[in-house]
């Protein structure tokens, strides 16, 4: 498989008045075209800002990113973000089936964007909903909208940040599946960033483990389940529980007893980065499947830092693009990036729509504000 995106010696500085922050440091890893990647890493590690550096949306301070060969330095034509927070990512005042059309508005014309619309809409089981607005819609509704919005863009790579963080635990298990689908049906390259360990090993062809902050490659480990896959029975099965198992050691940086005998697991553990290595799981004893439960108690801590963290990222990012104008949105990152209303729109609308106007007018956004 060729390679789509070459991640080499990624490092971001961020400068405040407090002084310099490394979020993230000689980050080195690869994505070839047609895999599913699944970044993992402790909240605060640097995930998102590895993925708007990868989406151009900040510019890196060391190394570089390529797709398909090429230096990132700006926001890729054939690239679309999904970000955590759908109740942000849509615009309001648009249907659903306009929201998933409005990355197309520049390249295709008026028939043809609306037919990839209604395709994309069927392909997350939408097809009912393109007449309504966001905010009449449940939360994991909302977020397939805006994964049909970025499947309607067909970009060559798909980012993930966080997807599924926002929705209950059954939407979330749908969500999984409908990613696994729509994956295997177009054959979409994705890379998804997660903190829950158990979602990179079910979703991902390999997982990228990340270090603390700042973010390192502590290994990178193949998936091998089958591709089919299931929410019981792949979960149930000895080679998802070893492969958890070992996700979550590399995260808490505890090495399996077979490697104190000094084996690469027990070199990656101790800290001695393997950046882009890659190694096979290693079978989970009883003791190693008992960690699950000191793991979900974090996760469920991440989960919160994570919330946190994704009003000061991709806001931040979108107060950028509605500077712009949402118009000039010309790809779903840019739409993502322009959409974001500061307020999560209310379910009556009346609130969605007034809010949705009202950061658009403050950022000379025009027409569609009327709505
Ligand atoms: N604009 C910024 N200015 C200064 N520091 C920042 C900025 N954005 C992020 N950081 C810091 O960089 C580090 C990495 O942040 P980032 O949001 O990339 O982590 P993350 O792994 O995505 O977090 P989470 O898992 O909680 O979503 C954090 O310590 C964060 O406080």
């Amino acid at each position: 498989m060729p390679t789509m995106l070459d991640v080499t010696g990624l490092g971001h500085r961020y400068h405040s008045k407090d002084g310099e922050h490394v979020a993230v440091d000689g980050l080195t890893f690869t994505v070839n075209a047609g895999e599913l990647v699944c970044i993992v890493g402790p909240s605060g590690c640097g995930k998102s800002t590895l993925l708007r550096s990868i989406s151009g949306l900040i510019r890196p301070t060391e190394g570089q990113v390529r797709l398909h060969g090429d230096v990132v330095d700006g926001v890729p034509s054939d690239l679309a973000v999904v970000f955590q927070d759908y109740s942000r990512s849509l615009f309001p005042w648009l249907s659903v089936q306009r929201n998933v059309e409005f990355p197309l508005k520049k390249a295709l014309g008026r028939a043809e964007r609306a037919e990839r619309a209604r395709q994309a809409l069927e392909q997350v089981g939408l097809a009912g909903a393109a007449g309504k607005y966001p905010w009449q819609l449940s939360g994991g509704m909302q977020q397939r909208v805006a994964i049909a919005r970025a499947l309607a863009y067909r970009p060559a790579l798909l980012l993930m940040d966080e997807p599924f963080a926002s929705v209950d635990a059954q939407t979330r298990f749908e969500l999984e599946d409908l990613l696994l689908r729509v994956r295997r049906e177009h054959d979409t390259t994705i890379l998804l960033v997660t903190h829950d360990i158990d979602e990179s090993v079910y979703l991902g062809d390999r997982v990228v483990v990340l270090s603390k902050s700042p973010a390192r490659v502590v290994r990178t480990l193949d998936v091998d389940l089958p591709a089919q896959r299931d929410q019981i029975t792949t979960r149930e099965s000895e080679a998802f529980v070893a492969l958890r198992s070992e996700v979550a050691r590399l995260l808490h940086d505890r090495p399996a007893e077979s490697d104190a005998a000094g084996t690469d697991s027990a070199n990656s553990s101790a800290g001695a980065s393997t950046n882009g290595h890659r190694v096979a799981a290693k079978p989970a004893t009883a003791k190693q499947s008992s960690a699950r439960a000191t793991d979900q108690a974090s996760e469920q801590a991440s989960e919160q830092d994570a919330d946190q963290a994704a009003d000061r990222g991709p806001a931040k990012d979108a107060d950028r693009g509605t500077d712009q104008g949402a118009d000039e949105a010309a790809t779903p990152v840019k739409a993502e990036a322009a959409a974001a209303p500061k307020a999560k729109p209310h379910r009556n609308g009346q609130g969605g729509n007034r809010n949705g106007a009202k950061n658009r007018n403050k950022s000379g956004g025009r027409g569609r504000a009327r709505r």
